[in-house]
């Protein structure tokens, strides 16, 4: 898959009838020219795979459990998605780690475990509004991606999606220089700690991003691609963003 990646992460959202918006986005991109990730819940992984078949979108996962199998009700395994068709997961959401209540350990054995299950890893990251407003950033970013990301993180295989906690959901973006300043610094904490496979790393922006506002966001400096929630759901918008990260 290309290094630059428009992925949609459909939360708790759809159902069978909403199989019929990945139709209409294959039909709208038989070839694109970047990576397109579509996370369903889970309940949706397989149908989805099996519609896509052998064509150009990816299906993901939104979590998986760190164990392989076990006494863990409700939860389902790295293994288990990859059977059911996914190639990637997200781990570490900040809605996971709110309402669930996953740290940084546990997302770094989530992303261990999909890594082991030859899974594909979206870690996510980001800053909540008191953070922001404490001045505090990237020091919280930074502290997620040392607890949050493997030791043996490959480009290939870990992609690092910054998604401040204030901008999900909310129509507010931060300003290009906010998300410059964040991505770059993430940048630059990945090609310390992984030399050249760190350089290589896909790091994604998250956070309100709509048509409208997208080629604005790609064009910032370490901005690889979008994890988007709410206009990932309508085959349309998401198209439209994938549009625009392949003219970026
Ligand atoms: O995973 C996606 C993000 O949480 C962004 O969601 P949003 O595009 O609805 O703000």
């Amino acid at each position: 898959m290309p290094r630059k990646l428009a992925a949609g992460n459909w939360k708790m959202h759809g159902d069978g009838a909403a199989l019929a918006e990945i139709d209409a986005l294959m039909a709208a991109h038989p070839s694109p020219g970047v990576g397109i990730l579509v996370c369903p819940p889970a309940t949706l992984i397989h149908r989805m795979a099996t519609r896509i078949g052998g064509g150009p979108i990816a299906v993901g996962g939104q979590t998986c459990h760190p164990a392989a199998q076990g006494a863990h009700t409700g939860d389902i395994s790295a293994a288990m998605l990859a059977e059911a068709g996914a190639s990637h997961v997200i781990v570490g959401h900040s809605e996971r780690r709110a309402d669930h209540g996953e740290t940084d350990a546990q997302v770094r054995a989530q992303a261990e475990a999909a890594l082991a299950a030859g899974l594909s890893v979206i870690v996510c990251v980001g800053e909540t509004e008191a953070e922001r407003d404490a001045d505090v950033t990237l020091e919280v970013v930074g502290g997620q991606l040392a607890g949050s990301v493997p030791d043996d993180a490959r480009g290939a295989t870990v992609t690092i999606a910054y998604e401040p906690v204030w901008a999900i959901g909310t129509g507010r973006v931060p300003t290009p220089a906010q998300i410059a300043e964040v991505h770059t610094a993430i940048r630059a904490h990945l090609a310390d700690r992984f030399g050249l496979a760190g350089a290589d790393m896909a790091i994604l922006y998250g956070g309100s991003v709509k048509p409208g506002n997208a080629a604005e966001i790609f064009a910032v400096p370490n901005v690889d691609g979008a994890l988007v929630g709410g206009a990932s759901l309508k085959a349309a918008d998401f198209s439209a963003i994938i549009a625009a990260l392949e003219a970026a």
